[in-house]
């Protein structure tokens, strides 16, 4: 007995295609994400994968290419859950800049710490920045534990309760689980679910829109590690330009 778990990161952003930190800002998707959302609905019903529920962030490019890619699928009609748990890491005060110019003024090696260390977070932003979440009623419900900023451990602090519940009892109750997230907190994921160290996990880059099929035994650990993208080739060429963001 296998588990079949699906993760799609969101298609092209806004600001993905303009190169900035994005976190919780809630961007939509470029004609070219609503292009990868229906092409990962497409792959899934090619390669016969049929999500029974789906999990999206509260953002509205997960929601959105969730949307595409299961209406792609004819599987428009599943039973949705959504949760800021799965919501991409909180950027602190980076959120709003411009990758290559912050590259460009505090350097490679700063640049890197606050993008792919395990736990260096960004300078938290302030309440009052244009791109703080602060009063999103979205988030009413959070107090304490609403972020100014994260670092990837913080978002594996977070995810896990919701993936050792929620999603775990789906897929215990033998439901194809399709999750639509973001970059970092379906790295947050993958390091868990392939035990990848906090070294590691730097160079794990996921691309955008490119479904991540993971069968897993009953101890929720994969069968195949790091599980297999639908198009292998495609998600390499697209996670190595995620990995060159800002040059
Ligand atoms: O800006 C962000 O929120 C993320 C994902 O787009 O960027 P990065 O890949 O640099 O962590």
């Amino acid at each position: 007995m296998t588990y079949t778990l699906v993760l799609v990161r969101h298609g092209e952003s806004d600001w993905n295609a303009k190169n900035l930190f994005t976190g919780w800002v809630d961007v939509d998707l470029t004609d070219k994400g609503r292009a990868e959302g229906v092409r990962a609905g497409e792959q899934l019903k090619e390669a016969g994968i049929l999500p029974d529920i789906v999990h999206t962030s509260l953002l509205r490019r997960a929601i959105t290419t969730a949307n595409l890619s299961l209406d792609a699928a004819d599987r428009h009609w599943i039973p949705v859950k959504r949760d800021w748990r799965l919501n991409e890491r909180h950027y602190g005060a980076l959120q709003g800049k411009d990758k290559k110019q912050t590259l460009e003024q505090f350097g490679e090696e700063q640049f890197m710490l606050w993008r792919r260390s395990y736990d260096v977070p960004p300078p938290p932003i302030e309440l009052d920045d244009e791109f703080s979440q602060h009063g999103d009623p979205r988030y009413a419900g959070l107090g304490d534990a609403m972020p100014a900023t994260e670092c990837l451990k913080d978002v594996v602090t977070r995810l896990m309760p919701y993936w050792e519940t929620v999603i775990q009892n789906d897929l215990a109750d033998g439901l194809t689980v399709m999750v639509a997230a973001h970059g970092n907190s379906l790295r947050a994921l993958v390091k868990t679910l392939d035990g990848i160290s906090d070294d590691d996990i730097a160079g794990l880059n996921i691309p955008t829109g490119m479904p991540l099929v993971y069968e897993l035994d009953e101890s929720f650990k994969p069968v195949t590690p790091g599980g297999r993208y639908l198009d292998p080739e495609a998600a390499r060429a697209a996670a190595e330009a995620v990995a060159n963001q800002g040059r």
